[in-house]
């Protein structure tokens, strides 16, 4: 699957709907039982969520972006297909939870780019499912720092932790994707998906058992004056740093 969403792949409602439209196709499909997630925009994997989804919106459509966000992340880490992530370009934010979902990443080793959950820089909060994705991924420690500062790794940096499994030259990325896929295609599907589901499972029954509380949760803190406000001076930060 190719992202497609110019010019950054930022996650918007619409854009998030068409994907979890075309994983639920894949899901169904027997004969699909993998899958490479990667980017079809230059330098950038995912930018995460579409930050004017969540500015200067009605509480009625944040709660509808929430949704979609939360039905993105339940189908990727939840998917039996093998998910591997080839990350070509910067995955921050959402980008990188998209990433996280995967069952393995191989990221670009081009020190330009780089991945992680950097919500406090924005002034708002992981909320508790992307902080667990990430403490299923790297632990507890290294997530506690990574949050809390709202890290963004190199890919170096981010091969060290553990946020990514591989480092390769972009050019070779697809390449390698397709090598590993064959390796883990290679395991019978029953016990691969069944032990996917035994690691993954905790994490997404707490989400499921949560969903409409953690819909109010998002856009009560969402809607409150000074987050909008934080979240429009991030965004003309965004635009300055352009000219
Ligand atoms: C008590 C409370 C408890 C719990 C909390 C409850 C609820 C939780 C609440 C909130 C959680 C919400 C979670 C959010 C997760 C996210 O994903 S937020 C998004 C974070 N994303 C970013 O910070 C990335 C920002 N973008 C970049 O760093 C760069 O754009 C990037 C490195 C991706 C690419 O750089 P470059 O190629 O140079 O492109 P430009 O920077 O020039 O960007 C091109 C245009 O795209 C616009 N843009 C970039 N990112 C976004 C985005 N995420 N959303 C919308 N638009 C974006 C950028 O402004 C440029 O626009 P322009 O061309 O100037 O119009």
């Amino acid at each position: 699957m190719t992202l497609q969403n110019p010019p950054v792949n930022s996650l918007s409602l619409d854009f998030l709907t068409e994907f979890c439209s075309a994983l639920e196709k894949l899901e169904m499909d027997k004969s699909c039982r993998g899958v490479i997630l990667t980017s079809g925009q230059p330098k950038v994997f995912s930018a995460g969520l579409d930050i004017m989804e969540m500015y200067g919106k009605s509480p009625e459509r944040c709660g509808e972006f929430w949704r979609a966000v939360q039905e993105m992340w339940l189908k990727l880490y939840s998917s039996n297909m093998v998910i591997i992530a080839a990350i070509n370009g910067s995955s921050p934010a959402g980008g990188c939870l998209m990433s996280m979902t995967c069952d393995y990443r191989i990221m670009a080793d081009n020190p330009r780019y780089s991945i992680g959950l950097n919500e406090t820089q924005l002034g708002i909060v992981a909320p508790f499912w992307f902080k667990e994705t990430m403490v299923n991924t790297v632990g507890h420690r290294t997530t506690e720092i990574a949050l809390q500062l709202g890290q963004l790794y190199s890919p170096t940096e981010a091969l060290d932790i553990g946020l990514v499994d591989k480092l390769v030259p972009e050019d070779q990325i697809i390449a390698t994707a397709t090598q590993t896929m064959t390796k883990w295609l290679a395991v019978p599907d029953h016990a691969r998906q069944i032990t996917k589901s035994m690691m993954r499972k905790p994490t997404i029954d707490k989400l499921m058992s949560k969903r409409e509380p953690d819909i109010q949760n998002f856009v009560s803190f969402i809607t409150k004056d000074p987050i909008q406000k934080s979240l429009g001076l991030y965004l003309s930060m965004l635009k300055k740093r352009k000219s």
